[in-house]
C-alpha cells in the first residue's frame, strides 16, 4: 500500500529541509531562495517502530523490515496561485495525489530567509495556502456540476450520488471552508472521497520552530497549535534545521545530540507516526528467524486483508491466522512460551486484527 504525505506551504519555508531530513538525503535541494523546489520530490521513509527490535531480539530475527510511507516534497505555493501566479497550477495536481497535506509553517525568525510576505505569520501563511486549495477545488466543483446535473436527470446513478455531495462541498467552500469541514451522509464516504478534493484530505500542522525552540515551542507555535485546534488538524513541532543535522549522525551520537536539546526522539518520529495516524493505519508483525517485520494496514481490516498486504494470493487461499498479541509475545519470550501459556489465538476470516498483533498465516489451495 503506497500512503503519501505532502509537504504544501508557502516558499522558503523548510519543505525540503524536512523532507532531506525525513529521507536522510540530500535529494531536495534546499536553499535560500523561494521556489528552490520545481519538480516534486518523492522519498520512501520507515515508519519507526520500537517494538520491532523487541520482536527481533526475541525471535532471534537476522534482519528488521520497518513498513515504509512516501513523503512528497512539494513547490511552493503563493497567493493567486489557483489562478496561475508563482508556479501556478502545475503543483495542485502534486497535491491531488497525496492522502495526508502536511502543511509546513514558519515559525521562525531570520532576517537572512527571505519571507514572500516580508513577515512571520504562520497562521496567516496557512489561511493563505488553504485558501488557494480552496478556491481551486471551488473551480473544479463549478466546472463539473452542469454536466452532473443533467446527467442525473436520466438515469446515471452515480451521478445522483454524486450531485448532492458536490452540493455540499460547495456550500462548505463557498462559506470560505475546507471540504474536509462537510458532515458526509452516512453510506457515502466512498463517493465523497471519490471527488479528490485537494481540502477533503486529513491535515498535519508542522510548526517549523528555531533550533533553540524544538524541545519547548514557542509563540508563533502556540498560535499554530490553536489554530489546528480549531481546524482539528493534528499537530507536530519541529525544527526543520535540527532535524536535517540529526540526519547526518549515527544513533548515538544522534541520541546524545537530541538529550542536549531536552529532546526525547527526532521530531521526525513524532511527525511519521502522527501522519500513520491520521491516516487511519496500524501494524501488525510478523517474526521469525529470518526477518521481524511491520505491515501496515487499516484499523478494521480483517485478518485475511491483513494477509493480502504480504502477498495478494494469501488473501485468496486464507484459511486461518494464528495470533499473538506483542504483550504476550513479550511477556511468555516468544511463539513458544506463548503457545504454551495458552496465549496463541486461532483466528478465523472474520477476525479484525488488532495492532501489534504478531501473526502467522494459514493459507491453502
Ligand atoms: N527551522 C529553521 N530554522 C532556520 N532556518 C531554516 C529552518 N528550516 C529551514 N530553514 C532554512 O530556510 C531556507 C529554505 O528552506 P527550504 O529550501 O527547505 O524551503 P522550501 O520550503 O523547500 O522552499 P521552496 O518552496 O522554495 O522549495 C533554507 O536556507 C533552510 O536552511
Ligand atoms: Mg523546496
Amino acid at each position: 500500500m503506497g500512503f503519501k504525505c505532502g509537504i504544501v506551504g508557502l516558499p522558503n519555508v523548510g519543505k525540503s529541509t524536512l523532507f532531506n531530513a525525513l529521507t536522510k538525503t540530500a535529494a531536495a535541494q534546499a536553499e535560500n531562495y523561494p521556489f528552490c523546489t520545481i519538480e516534486p520530490n518523492v522519498g520512501d521513509v520507515a515508519i519507526p517502530e520500537p517494538r520491532l527490535k523487541k520482536l527481533a531480539e526475541i525471535a532471534g530475527s537476522a534482519e528488521i523490515i520497518p513498513s515504509r510511507i512516501q513523503f512528497v516534497d512539494i513547490a511552493g505555493l503563493v497567493k493567486g496561485a489557483s489562478k496561475g501566479e508563482g508556479l501556478g497550477n502545475q503543483f495542485l495536481a502534486n497535491i491531488r495525489e497525496v492522502d495526508v497535506v502536511v502543511y509546513v509553517l514558519r515559525c521562525f525568525e531570520d532576517g537572512d530567509i527571505t519571507h514572500v510576505e516580508g513577515r512571520v505569520d504562520p497562521v496567516a501563511d496557512f489561511e493563505t495556502v488553504e485558501t488557494e486549495l480552496m478556491l481551486a477545488d471551488l473551480e473544479s466543483l463549478e466546472k463539473r456540476r452542469d454536466n452532473l446535473a443533467k446527467k442525473a436527470t436520466g438515469q446515471d446513478k452515480a451521478a445522483k450520488e454524486l450531485l448532492p455531495l458536490v452540493d455540499l462541498a460547495l456550500a462548505e467552500l463557498r462559506e470560505g471552508r475546507p471540504a474536509r469541514a462537510a458532515d458526509v451522509p452516512q453510506g457515502h464516504e466512498k463517493a465523497w472521497k471519490g471527488l479528490q478534493l485537494l481540502t477533503q484530505k486529513p491535515v498535519l500542522f508542522v510548526a517549523n520552530v528555531d533550533e533553540g525552540s524544538a524541545a519547548t515551542g514557542n509563540d508563533f507555535s502556540e498560535r499554530v497549535k490553536a489554530c489546528a485546534e480549531k481546524e482539528h488538524a493534528a499537530f507536530v513541532v519541529i525544527s526543520a534545521r535540527i532535524e536535517s543535522e540529526v540526519a547526518t549522525l549515527d544513533d548515538d551520537e544522534a541520541a546524545e545530540f537530541l538529550a542536549e536539546l531536552g529532546l526525547e526522539e527526532p521530531g521526525l518520529n513524532r511527525l511519521i507516526r502522527t501522519g500513520h495516524e491520521l491516516l487511519g493505519l496500524q501494524t501488525y508483525f510478523t517474526a521469525g528467524p529470518k526477518e521481524a517485520r511491520a505491515w501496515t494496514i487499516h484499523k478494521g481490516d480483517k485478518a485475511p486483508e491483513a494477509a493480502g498486504v504480504i502477498h495478494t494470493d494469501f488473501e485468496k487461499k486464507f484459511i486461518r491466522a494464528e495470533t499473538i498479541s506483542f504483550d504476550d509475545y513479550v511477556t511468555f519470550n516468544g511463539e513458544v512460551g506463548a503457545k504454551e501459556a495458552g496465549k496463541q489465538r486461532v483466528e478465523g476470516k472474520e477476525y479484525v486484527v488488532q495492532d501489534g498483533d504478531v501473526m502467522h498465516f494459514r493459507t491453502g489451495g
